[in-house]
């Protein structure tokens, strides 16, 4: 009798182990199934041109908001002087701000997007967060292309003047804060070439390869300008900035309202895209491609 109970409490026991394990394996091939699913998920999102295209024009908007919200303020020139001495930090408070914010950015995993690139690489500290599996699909050589020094000698030399009246109201941290909004948003569309330049290699590896091996940057940028897309993209910016900038009230229709009253000038951001913003982006297209073939 003792036997028989302690068989079957053997018996109990080695089927209650089974059914554990079972539990545990298909809980694993479970999670397993699903993540291969979320990969494959991302896989059939491929890129194509026209979708890097549409990335382009949703970050018009951010750009063009961005460019609004900065022109709330006047120039707020202390915000960028290099002060006679370090006042708790040194260097200009621009410097400081988007050295501590991409500081804080990259913890929170800002930079393990291959879409962002920081303005200050060096020394960033590691992200904290578990890392999310981007779809690899830049070129490893080009991936790190990083035209941030020229972006930023640009915005502050030359297009700051062009649409902030002179002033000071005080305002340097928001000014930095939305400085840096502004940074970001043109930095990341231009950087945006690297796909764009992916893209179009892969659709026509036969046409680059020859410029690409003789190191042939005029072939090349002729081969990835498409002029009638360029005047479209001018076109539509200064559209954008019509109707983002416009004065919303409610007892006047949007046209009556505004007759040249715009929080920034339409033409001024056709110009920023065809003088700069779309120049660096071909720029970065041609640094990727000669590094495509690496
Ligand atoms: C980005 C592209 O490549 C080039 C650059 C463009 C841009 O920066 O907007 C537009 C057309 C092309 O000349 C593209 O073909 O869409």
């Amino acid at each position: 009798m003792l036997v028989l109970a302690r068989l079957a409490e053997v018996l109990t026991m080695n089927l209650f182990v089974l059914i554990l394990v079972i539990f545990i394996l298909d809980g694993r091939s479970l999670t397993m199934a699903s993540k291969e699913r979320i990969v494959s998920k991302m896989g059939e999102k491929e890129m194509t041109l026209d979708t890097v295209r549409d990335s382009l024009i949703r970050q018009e908007d951010t750009i063009i908001f961005s460019l609004i919200e900065r022109a709330k303020f006047p120039m707020n020139s202390p915000t960028y002087q290099e002060p006679k001495s370090c006042v708790g930090f040194c260097g200009s408070l621009i410097r400081f701000f988007v050295n501590e914010t991409e500081s804080l950015q990259a913890k929170a995993g800002r930079y393990q997007n291959p879409e962002e690139n920081a303005f200050f690489p060096d020394h960033l500290p590691p992200s904290l967060v578990p890392p999310y599996a981007f779809p690899p699909v830049l070129h490893r050589a080009g991936a790190s292309i990083n035209v941030n020094n020229k972006i930023w000698d640009i915005y502050f030399k030359q297009l700051l003047p062009l649409f902030i009246i002179s002033g000071d109201d005080g305002n340097y941290a928001s000014t930095a804060s939305s400085d840096l909004n502004c940074l970001q948003a043109i930095s990341r569309r231009i950087h945006y070439g690297k796909f764009v330049a992916e893209v179009k290699y892969k659709d026509a590896p036969h046409d680059y390869e020859p410029a690409i091996r003789a190191k042939d940057r005029d072939a090349l940028m002729k081969l990835l300008t498409f002029k009638a897309v360029e005047e479209t993209v001018k076109k539509r910016v200064e559209k954008k900035a019509m109707i983002f900038g416009e004065e919303v009230t409610t007892n006047t229709t949007c046209t009556e309202s505004n007759e040249g009253n715009h929080k920034i000038d339409p033409p001024l951001v056709s110009r920023l895209y065809d003088e700069w913003i779309m120049p660096l982006t071909k720029f970065v297209q041609v640094e990727y491609l000669l590094r495509r073939l690496d």
